[in-house]
Parts: C-alpha cells; structure tokens; sequence
C-alpha cells in the first residue's frame, strides 16, 4: 500500500479504503491460490454480504463456503477460469451463478489481475459484481432477437452478417453460420442491390432515422423472395439492427390483384360481381357498354335489371341449381339493354369461394348477337340449297329422322316421294344451263304451293327433289298426295317467254311398312322412283308390291265407289239378333256388301273407310237407309216380327249436318214405323265433339229411333259423357267375344261392359258369337248376342225366309 500526502495519518488512509470497498456496489477481495491447489481469501469487503448473504466473519479467510454456492454447471468453468488467469498470468474475467441462502439464483461477475507471491502463492485482488439484471436484459434481448414472427438481423458497417436470428433459416433456407460473416448483399436479388445499398448508407449517415423498404432476398434453392425491412443504425455498436418480415405471399396476392383488376376493366366481356344474395356489388366498363347501364345503375341492384322476359323462371332455377351444385353455369341467355333491346349473349356464371365458402358470385358475359347471326346464316347455308332456297340433304335427313322418332311414338305413318325432272339433262342442253337453274327454281316452288306446310321439299341435287309426308294415312294418302303433284305439274312453266312442260317420276316408301330407318326410307325411294321411269316415266311407284296395290286399289276404289249406288252394285245382307233368355229374335243387322263387275265381292271393312275419305259415305249411307228402311216396312207389311233394323252409321256420316234431316226425311217416306229402326254409331261419332252430337241423339230418341253404340271398348270413351248420352243400347265388340269364355281378362271386360249397362240401364248385345260356350256365357249373363253361331248375314230372299221360318224367332 502506498503513501499518498491526500491521507495524513496511515489510520486515516486504512479507514477511508474500508469505508470505500464497504461503499462501493459489489464485493472487493484479495483470493490466493496456493501451488498445492488449496486455495485462502485473504480479504473480502462487506459487499459480501450483499452478494453471498454471508458475513466476512463466517468465512473465516475460507472460500469453501463461496464455492459451494456455485450452481454445479458453472463450478468447472469458474475453476477452469481461474487456472486458465494463473497459468497465463492473464488479466481474470468470468461471470457465473450462485443460489445463496435466500434461493434466489444470481448472476456474477468477477474481475482481476493476478500476481505470483515469492512463496508461488498467486493473489488476485478481485472486484466481483452482481450482473443478474444485465443478464436478464440480455437474456430477455437475445431471446427477442432470436423470436421467430421476424427475421433479424445485425449487420456491421462493412455490410457483414453478424447476427440472424432463426426465422433465416426457416424462410430464405441459409443455417446462421451459412450467414454471419457474409457479406449480406451476396443474397440480395441484383436488381434490388443497387437500393438496398442506397437505403444501408442513408441509415449509417442518419443515425437518428430508419428505414424501411423492400428487396428480394435469394434463398438456398435459387428463388426469391420479397422481404419488407425496417433498419436502425448503432454508431457506437457499429451496427446495423435490421428486422423483416416476408411479404411474398401478399406481393404475389397484390400482383394478381393488379393484373385481375386490369383484366377485370380491360376486357371485352361485361363482367359482373354480385354478393350472395345476388345484389350487384361491381361491374366493368365493358358490362355498361353493353348493356347500357352505368355503374351506379347496376350497383344494388339485381340481374333481373337485364332480364329479357323471354325465360320463364324455371330456366333461371335451373341456372342457379347448377351454380349451387357445380359451382358455375355456362350458356346462352337473351338479355334487355337500358334502352329496350334485347340481345343474346353467352354467359359464365361462378361461385367465388373464399376459404371454400361462397362468398358472391362473378357473371361474365358477352353480347353475341353477331356471332348468332353469322351462326344462323352459317346453319341457313349448310343446311339449304343455294339456287331454289329449299332444304338440302342434311337438313332433309334431319328432319326425316325426327319425323320417324315422332311417329314411332305416335304409330303414325311417313312418306318419303323421291321426285326426278324427267329428261332434264335434255332441257338442260338443249336450252343452256342458265335455263335448266331456272326451271329448277320454278319447279321447287310449285312443290311447296302443292305441300302443307308441315310438308318438307328438299333438293338434293341437280333434278332430284325429295318430298317428306309426316302424319299421313297410309299408302293411300302418300298416292293421292302423288297424284296431286303429277296433275300440279302438267301445267306449263313459264320462262322468260316460253312455255316449258316439264313431267315427272316418282317413287314412294313408307314408314313403317318400307323400313323405319332414313338412309333406307330415301333409297327405297330413289329405287321405286327408278321403276317409274322404267313403267314409262311420268308417273309414280311405291317401292313395296303392297304399297303399289294399296294405293291401287285405293285410286281404284275411289272412282268406282262414286259408280256403285247408281250401277246398282251394292246390296244388303242381315244378320238376326237374339235375346237369349227366352230366346228370342229382337232385330237384325242390316250389311252392305259391294258386287263389283271385275272385282266380285268386296267387304264393308275394304270400301268404307274409303267412301268416307272420299264423300260417297254421304250416298252410301242414304242407300243404305232407304233400302233397310224400304225392306223394312215391307216385311212388316208382310206380317213378319222383324223386331229392329240396325243400321250403321259412320262417323263423317253423322257428323254431316244435314244426317239428322235425311234420316228423319228416309224413315217418312219409307212409313217404316221408327220404333223399328236402330241405328250404330261408333263411339268416335260422339266422343270428340259430345256437344253437337248430343241434340241430334235426342233429336233421333224423340223419334223413337234406338241409339246403339257400336265395337263399345274399342274406343276411349268418356263414362261421365256415356251417362249423358241419350243411347239404348251397347254393343261389345267382337275382340273381346272371340276367345271367351276361357280369357280371363276379356271375361272380365264383358262382364264390366254389362254390369255398366245395367247401372245405366243400357241393354247390351255381343257381336261375333260363334260357340255354344258362348252363348250359354251371354245367356247366363243375359245379354243379347248376334253371330253365327245363329246365322251369317243373309241376303234379302234368305232373311225372308229365316223370317217365316217357325222356329227361328223362337231359339
Ligand atoms: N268372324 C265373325 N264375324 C261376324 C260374326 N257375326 C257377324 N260378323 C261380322 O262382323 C261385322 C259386324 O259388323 P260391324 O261390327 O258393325 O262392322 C261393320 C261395320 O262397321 C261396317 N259396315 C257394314 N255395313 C255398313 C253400312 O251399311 N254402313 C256403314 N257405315 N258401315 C258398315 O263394316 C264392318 C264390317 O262388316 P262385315 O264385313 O259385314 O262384318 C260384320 C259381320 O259380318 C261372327 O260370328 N264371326
């Protein structure tokens, strides 16, 4: 210890130092370590009892109390400091921990220089400190540093990695150790070096400021990725403390968004957003170009502001059923602009999900009435022949296969006439093409003058033309229609002054009889059209053996019925009619029958649904009449119980206004006392039109004229009309008599038949009855019958004499 003049007395000096290491915070001691290892404390200030909680008393120049303290990891290294200090003879530093007598762990620090004794003791006048709090401040900074929601890092002025923190690692891929020590702008992307150099610079210079911008930072695989930073400068530390966050998710996010929102103003389609509950919430330039409305229009509003009224609401359900299920919905809708207009336009409807929740929808569109209109020309084109305007080919195809799928359906028939300009080639030659287009034009459209417009005429090349028939009767039909055409084209055409006549031939097949497919039904044609021009052109032919003699004997029939009344070809046959219990004759049937010169006999079922296409029904039915009404009254006159003549009426005929007047008009003149006058209808005589043939029925009824109702179950009659009809009589038709009584199903038909005759007070006769099982059937189930089982239908002289006959009036 030195003298210094401050101190007068040395007890004076000794006194101030005591009072000094006792003052200052922390403990001041002289340690010695002996060469044998034991080691002695000297000297200890009071500041002991702050930091070990010990007095300098209790230790009594014994360290052991203070290593004891030592939390056990940190003994080795307090001791390894202290060897180390003594064999370098090094200035001593160490900090390390102590739990003292209160338990609560702190932090020390110890400083001092050794000196080696003569006697080998090494002394160290210490200073030991307690650093427990500047510990927990940098504990509590270091563990901030290192908090992974930002990536930290410390970087020296020369632009070196010092510190990162692990969130690097996590992000860019690089350990720390790949970091510190590295020059941090290697990892920026080069574009942003030149900034990011600018911005490291401007926070050096300004100490007081910070910084904060964004750059891309490489990471280990190659890519980058943006960061946003926040720096500030430590002259003093000579660092940069800078801290990021990555922004890349959101750059991309905001990227999009930009490019989105340009396409979103920029395209050509209107584009429409709208919230859940269909409110418009956004629209683009485009959406008011096209549709007229302006932004602040549309907004709040619905779509139903450019509803067209052309859909009917089950089309929108099913759109927004599509765009509940599938999430979008693509098509044509007709939309109305502002202005009253209405327009096509082709339409994407999508859910936009956020999170997988719907959140609104986008609608898309474009206004694609030019589009449609090129289309429809485009469709005109490709489906129609360019010089006559008819349909081509592929149009006609169509329509064929249409029609067939329709009639398969419906049971109806379908006629296909493939038509050929005969001799054309030499028109065309001789006259010049330009005349042989013309002539074609002319022909097409005196095809279509000739069709009903349901009718299709098509051309499918040069002079072959093709007429489709839908809907149509049979062979007989598609003949007449045939005929037709032939007689429409032997009038001239007139062409720039000449006068060309032109003949054609024709073939004819028929759906279903031909084929029931297209290809076929056109070939079949192009076949039969071939065998009219071998028969000598001008003329037609079907293409099946029976076609041709349908239609045959329908021409045939036509122009002979019109012959039969007045050549007195026709004649009547009666079939009697019984009451089985008691067996009794009630009436007869009157049935015409046809004796042609050539053709012989010819059955009602083959002549009169011609005679009704054709009007001679009409003659027919009052021939019929009369001549029942005539023999009639003269078999009464003659005595003879001839109970009721039944006579048939077909439907055209009782439809015929003036049907009731003639009857009534016949029945007088003929004095044939109505009540023994029956006559039949069908049941489509009423059923159609029920209004106007119920005052003729009572009209009749009043006459006492009995109303039966003819092949009743064939038809569809209505029971609630039946009730209201005024009818007698009801007769089962043949069908449904042939197999009983072993069919079941037509046993119980009968029996329903009657049994509603009964409830309705309707008497009922069966026709057809050919078997005793039968007639022991009707009889139980006391219904009349007529068949021939009893008689066939007689000729006028038999009937007489079936008449006179004893014993069949009686069975
Ligand atoms: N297999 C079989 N057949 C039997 C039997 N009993 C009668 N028939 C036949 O069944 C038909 C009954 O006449 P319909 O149902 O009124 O059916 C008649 C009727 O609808 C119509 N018809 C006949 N004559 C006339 C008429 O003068 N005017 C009109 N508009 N139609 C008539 O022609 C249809 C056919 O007459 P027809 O050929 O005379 O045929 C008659 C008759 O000959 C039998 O036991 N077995």
């Amino acid at each position: 210890m030195s003298s210094d003049p401050l101190f007068s007395t040395p007890g004076e000096e000794n006194a101030l130092y005591l009072e000094l290491t006792d003052g200052i915070p922390g403990a001041i001691f002289q340690y010695i370590l002996h060469p044998d290892g034991t080691d002695q404390l000297s000297y200890i200030s009071r500041g002991c009892v702050d930091l070990w909680e010990i007095e300098a008393a209790e230790l009594k120049r014994d360290p052991g109390p203070l290593w004891e303290m030592i939390l056990p990891e940190d003994v080795e290294g307090l001791a390894r400091s202290i060897r180390g200090s003594a064999e370098t003879m090094t200035f001593w530093r160490h900090e390390w921990r102590i739990k003292p007598a209160s338990g609560v762990v702190k932090w020390l620090s110890g400083t001092g220089t050794p000196k080696q004794r003569e006697n080998g003791d090494i002394c160290w006048n210490s200073v030991i400190i307690d650093v427990t709090r500047e510990r927990q401040t940098q504990e509590a900074l270091d563990s901030f540093f290192d908090q992974r929601m930002t990536m930290n890092a410390m970087v020296d002025f020369e632009g070196k990695f010092v510190r990162v923190n692990g969130l690097w690692e996590t992000k860019l891929g690089y350990r720390r150790d790949e970091l510190e020590g590295e020059v941090f702008i290697e990892f920026v992307h080069p574009e942003d070096r030149e900034k990011t150099l600018s911005e490291a610079g401007r926070v050096i210079e300004n100490s007081e400021g910070s910084s904060e911008f964004e750059n891309r930072y490489r990471h280990k695989d190659g890519f980058y990725r943006w960061l946003s930073w926040s720096s500030v400068t430590s002259p003093e530390a000579g660092l940069i403390y800078a801290v990021a966050i990555d922004v890349t998710e959101a750059r991309i996010a905001d990227d999009k968004l930009r490019q989105a929102a340009t396409v979103f103003q920029s395209t050509v389609e209107g584009v429409m957003i709208s919230d859940l509950d269909n409110r418009i919430i956004e629209v683009n330039d485009a959406f008011s170009q096209i549709t007229g409305y302006t932004e602040e229009e549309a907004i709040g509003k619905t779509p139903d502001l450019l509803d067209s009224g052309k859909h009917d609401p089950s089309f929108f359900n099913a759109i927004w059923q599509s765009v509940r299920e599938n999430g979008h919905w693509r098509g044509e809708i007709w939309s109305r602009r502002k202005d009253g207009s209405v327009f096509p336009e082709l339409l994407t409807i999508s859910t936009i999900l956020n999170k997988d929740e719907p959140v609104g929808y986008v609608t898309v569109f474009s206004d694609i009435s030019t589009l449609k209109a090129h289309q429809e020309k485009l469709d005109y084109l490709a489906h129609h022949d360019p010089l006559t305007g008819l349909p081509n080919r592929l149009l006609f195809n169509s329509r064929l296969q249409q029609s067939i799928r329709l009639s398969e359906r419906t049971g109806r028939s379908i006629a296909v006439l493939f038509i050929d300009i005969d001799r054309f080639k030499n028109i065309n030659d001789s006259m010049g093409h330009p005349t042989g287009d013309e002539l074609l034009k002319h022909v097409a459209a005196r095809l279509r003058e000739q069709l009903r417009a349901s009718d299709t005429a098509a051309r499918l090349g040069g002079d072959e033309f093709v007429v489709l028939l839908e809907d149509i009767e049979g062979a007989e039909h598609a003949g007449q229609v045939a005929d037709t055409l032939m007689k429409a084209f032997k009038e001239t055409f007139a062409m720039d002054g000449v006068e060309i006549g032109v003949t054609v031939s024709m073939g004819i097949s028929l759906f279903p009889q031909d084929s029931n497919d297209a290809a076929e039904l056109l070939a079949d044609a192009d076949a039969a059209m071939y065998q009219a021009k071998e028969n000598g052109r001008n003329t037609y032919a079907f293409y099946s053996s029976e076609s041709t003699a349908r239609a045959l004997e329908y021409v045939f029939f036509e122009n002979a019925l019109r012959r039969a009344v007045s050549d007195n070809q026709l004649f009547l046959e009666y079939q009697p009619q019984f009451d089985l219990e008691p067996g009794k004759l009630t009436g007869m049937e009157a049935l015409i029958r046809w004796q042609h010169p050539d053709k012989g006999l010819i059955t009602p079922d083959r002549f009169i649904p011609i005679a009704e296409q054709n009007g001679t029904i009409r003659n027919i039915g009052q021939w019929v009449l009369q001549t029942a009404c005539h023999q009639g009254k003269a078999w009464l006159d003659a005595g003879l119980d001839i109970g009721r003549i039944s006579i048939n009426v077909a439907a055209s005929q009782f439809h015929d206004e003036n049907f009731l007047a003639e009857v009534l008009a016949i029945v007088d003149e003929s004095g044939l006392p109505p009540e023994h006058l029956e006559l039949e209808l069908t049941e489509s005589s009423f059923m159609h039109q029920p209004e106007r043939a119920i005052p003729k029925l009572h009209a009749l009824r009043e006459r006492n004229i009995t109303i039966a109702i003819d092949d009743f179950g064939t038809g569809f009659s209505s029971l609630s009309y039946l009730k209201r009809l005024p009818i007698d009589k009801l007769k089962i038709d043949r069908s449904f008599v042939m197999d009983l009584p072993d069919d079941e199903e037509d046993k119980a038909i009968v029996r329903a038949i009657i049994g509603l005759g009964k409830t309705l007070k309707l008497k009922t006769i069966a026709e057809g009855v050919e078997t005793e099982a039968q007639v022991a059937f009707f009889k139980q189930a006391k219904c009349d019958a007529q068949g021939f089982y009893f008689s066939r239908p007689l000729g006028t002289d038999a009937m007489d004499a079936f008449l006179r006959s004893p014993q069949t009036t009686t069975l």
